[in-house]
């Protein structure tokens, strides 16, 4: 079977290689741990792990160590509204826009109607960046001009979706105001007035995460978190970096589902988070 998690983790397998040249039945203690850190696992987790390993690990000792990183309640279950509304939120410069174009082709090639939602007003380019991408992917958009309410560009995309029967609605958001507060109050609006023009909605807010930035990426998703609640992650980048390890770090320390992974710049480059997938990707490099 492909492996879709072969490409994203690329270069941290490569890394991997460089600690166990060889494939083996069983690797020490210190090779494990020697891996982890190389894969940009956060140090306190591969302490905890390692703990309760014994000297020497095989394959299914090191995979029940990794899986059960995963192992809290993050089920998430889709509802069938239409729309379905999405809000895309992170700072900037995470992959925000580049992932709204991925969801937006993803669900066009599930036969979905999309529509986008410009509701980042507070930079003229991310506005234009996504008009871009609307155009390329032949999705409607709507848009206003930069220092408008997003909220009212909210509530137009919820409305136009349900004019013209649209299944999903995806909305960008501003990553970054003048101040915090100010940040906090726009998301919080967005929230209500989405609210306002659908019940339910927004039917889910995910937090766009740059899988390179280690411990900074935790901390944003924190303050996102306790802002405004967020339903889980999407984690971009990890295709360029050897930072592969990064993914169970985030994992246990926000212990939210991770819905999808960016693989790369264009717009077929998302897949699935699948635990299983990519815990047995990494250790296909460490055991025969
Ligand atoms: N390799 C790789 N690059 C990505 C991925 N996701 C986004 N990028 C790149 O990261 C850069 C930033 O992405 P944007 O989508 O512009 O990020 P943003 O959060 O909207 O940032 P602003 O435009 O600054 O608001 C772009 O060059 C993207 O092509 C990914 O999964 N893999």
């Amino acid at each position: 079977m492909f492996n879709l998690f072969k490409k994203v983790l690329g270069k941290t397998n490569d890394a991997i290689k460089e600690v166990v040249e060889e494939k083996k039945k069983e690797i020490s203690k210190e090779e494990f741990e020697d891996i982890l850190l190389e894969a940009d696992v956060n140090y306190e987790l591969i302490e905890r792990l390692l703990d309760a390993l014994p000297a020497k690990i095989n394959r299914l000792q090191a995979f029940n160590s990794l899986i059960s990183v995963f192992q809290y309640k993050a089920d998430w279950k889709e509802s069938d509204a239409k729309p379905y509304v999405e809000m895309i939120i992170g700072v900037n410069g995470a992959g925000k826009t580049t992932t709204i174009a991925k969801l937006a082709y993803r669900y066009q090639q599930e036969g979905k109607g999309v529509i986008l939602g410009a509701g980042d007003t507070f930079r003229a380019a991310a506005i234009e960046q996504l008009i871009r991408w609307a155009d390329k992917l032949e999705v409607p958009i709507v848009s206003t001009r930069q220092g408008h309410d997003p909220s009212a560009v909210v509530y137009d995309t919820i409305e136009a979706a349900k004019a013209r029967g649209l299944d999903r609605v995806i909305i960008d958001t501003a990553g970054r105001l003048h101040t915090q507060t100010n940040l906090s109050e726009e998301l919080k609006k967005m929230i209500r007035v989405a609210g306002k023009a659908m019940e339910g909605a927004p039917h889910r807010k995910m937090l766009i995460l740059d899988g390179t930035q280690g411990s900074s990426s935790v901390n944003q998703a924190k303050a996102f978190d306790e802002m405004i609640g967020i339903d889980g992650i999407i984690i971009t980048k990890l295709d360029g970096t050897a930072k592969g390890g990064s993914v169970l770090s985030i994992a246990d320390e926000l212990q939210m589902p991770i819905f999808y992974i960016g693989t790369g710049e264009q717009p077929k480059d998302l897949i699935r988070f699948k635990a299983n997938e990519y815990v047995n990707t990494i250790l296909d490099e460490i055991f025969v």
